[in-house]
């Protein structure tokens, strides 16, 4: 009998000029520390090397199949080769790279769904570095469920959550102007999200009833429809039919007050309107620990809470407890994964 991830977990480059790749490094030298699953990382391994050879970390790096990844993790670096060479400079966003930031990402999606991997973690990427090398989707959350979708099939419907031990949100509407959240947030589009939410609670993480709460999309959730009408028309009818079909949602709630510790008690996940709503409270309280997961595909991908922090890359000052948390989380949801 098989044990639980027989198979590695996939990381992926993220952009190469940003903190992922000093990350990754830096993961490798703890994982004995804080009892890291194995990972493999789909990148250039002569630019890992480059980058820790600059911070004077020892870290031998190996170039694998995805097959030897485990029995070289205590060792060594295990590297799956990307085909291009990679010579980023940190803190240097360059959309030259853009072509290996995607072919990592295709690369270790390929693995996980063909059961060579057991889960897959992406590297923050810089959304408007691919955008200017022509790249179509806002982010990973929408690329990997276009990568998910069965031949000829549509795309699965990808949700966002950010989570940590302290706080679960959701944010309904994602990477879209807040001059576009009211006319985005749908009755439909809100049911939709919450029963992948209440669904992945379940099966995925192990809440055998989730308790959800939606908050309201303006100040009071409306006021009695004095400050919007939206938390009324749009968001109570959806929780109407949420609990019409046995699941646990309360709300709209005063989005200002469900996040402070006593209201958190209240609930599994907090559902929000719009992409800060959703991310200001997790990133305040648990931002080293955050974790982004996205619900609704067909494979397990986590990913560290922050981005590609330019500002601080190649410094040797980025700490990779969120990119641990993600591994972590990522091994504890692929768990039972025993490959092909
Ligand atoms: N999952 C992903 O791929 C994500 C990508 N991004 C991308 O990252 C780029 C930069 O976004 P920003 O809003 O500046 O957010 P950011 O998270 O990259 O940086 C915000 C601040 O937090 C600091 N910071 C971030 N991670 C840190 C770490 N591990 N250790 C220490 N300090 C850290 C940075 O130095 C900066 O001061 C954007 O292009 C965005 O698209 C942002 C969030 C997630
Ligand atoms: N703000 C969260 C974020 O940008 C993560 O997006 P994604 O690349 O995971 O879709």
């Amino acid at each position: 009998m098989t044990g639980p991830c027989e198979v590695p977990l996939l990381l992926t480059q993220g952009d190469p000029g940003g903190i992922g790749p000093e990350l990754t490094l830096s993961a490798w030298l703890k994982r004995n520390e804080v009892s890291l699953p194995p990972f493999a990382v789909v990148s250039d391994p002569d630019h890992l090397g480059r980058v820790a050879q600059s911070q004077g970390w020892d870290v031998p790096i190996a170039s694998v199949e995805p097959a030897e990844a485990r029995s070289v993790f205590d060792r060594a670096l295990p590297v799956i080769p990307l085909k291009a060479a990679v010579s980023a400079i940190p803190g240097k966003p360059d959309p030259a790279y853009a072509h290996s930031v995607i072919e990592s990402i295709e690369t270790a999606v390929q693995l996980v769904r063909d059961g060579r991997a057991a889960a897959l973690v992406t590297n923050p990427i810089a959304k408007h570095v691919l955008y200017e090398a022509g790249f179509r989707h806002p982010g990973h959350t929408e690329f990997l469920a276009a990568l998910a979708a069965e031949p000829g099939g549509p795309p699965p419907h990808p949700v966002m959550m950010l989570w940590s031990e302290e706080l679960a949100v959701v944010p309904v509407t994602v990477h879209i102007p807040l001059s576009s959240v009211p006319a985005a947030l749908t009755p439909e589009l809100i049911v939709l999200t919450a029963r992948i939410v209440a669904r992945e609670l379940k099966d995925r993480f192990g809440i055998p009833h989730p308790r959800l709460a939606l908050a309201g999309l303006n100040p009071h959730a409306g006021e009695n429809g004095a400050m919007g009408s939206e938390d009324s028309t749009i968001i109570a009818p959806a929780i109407e039919t949420l609990r019409a079909e046995g699941i646990d949602a309360s709300g709209p709630l005063p989005a200002d007050t469900m996040f402070h510790p006593r209201a958190r008690r209240r609930y599994d996940a907090a559902l929000a309107m719009y992409h800060d709503q959703a991310l200001i409270p997790i990133k305040t309280i648990a931002f080293d620990e955050g974790v982004n997961v996205t619900l609704g595909l067909p494979f397990v991908r986590t990913s560290p809470d922050h981005g590609t922090a330019f500002d601080i890359a190649g410094k040797g000052i980025a700490r990779p407890d969120s990119l641990m948390a993600a591994l972590r989380l990522a091994a504890r949801l692929g768990a039972g994964h025993a490959g092909p």
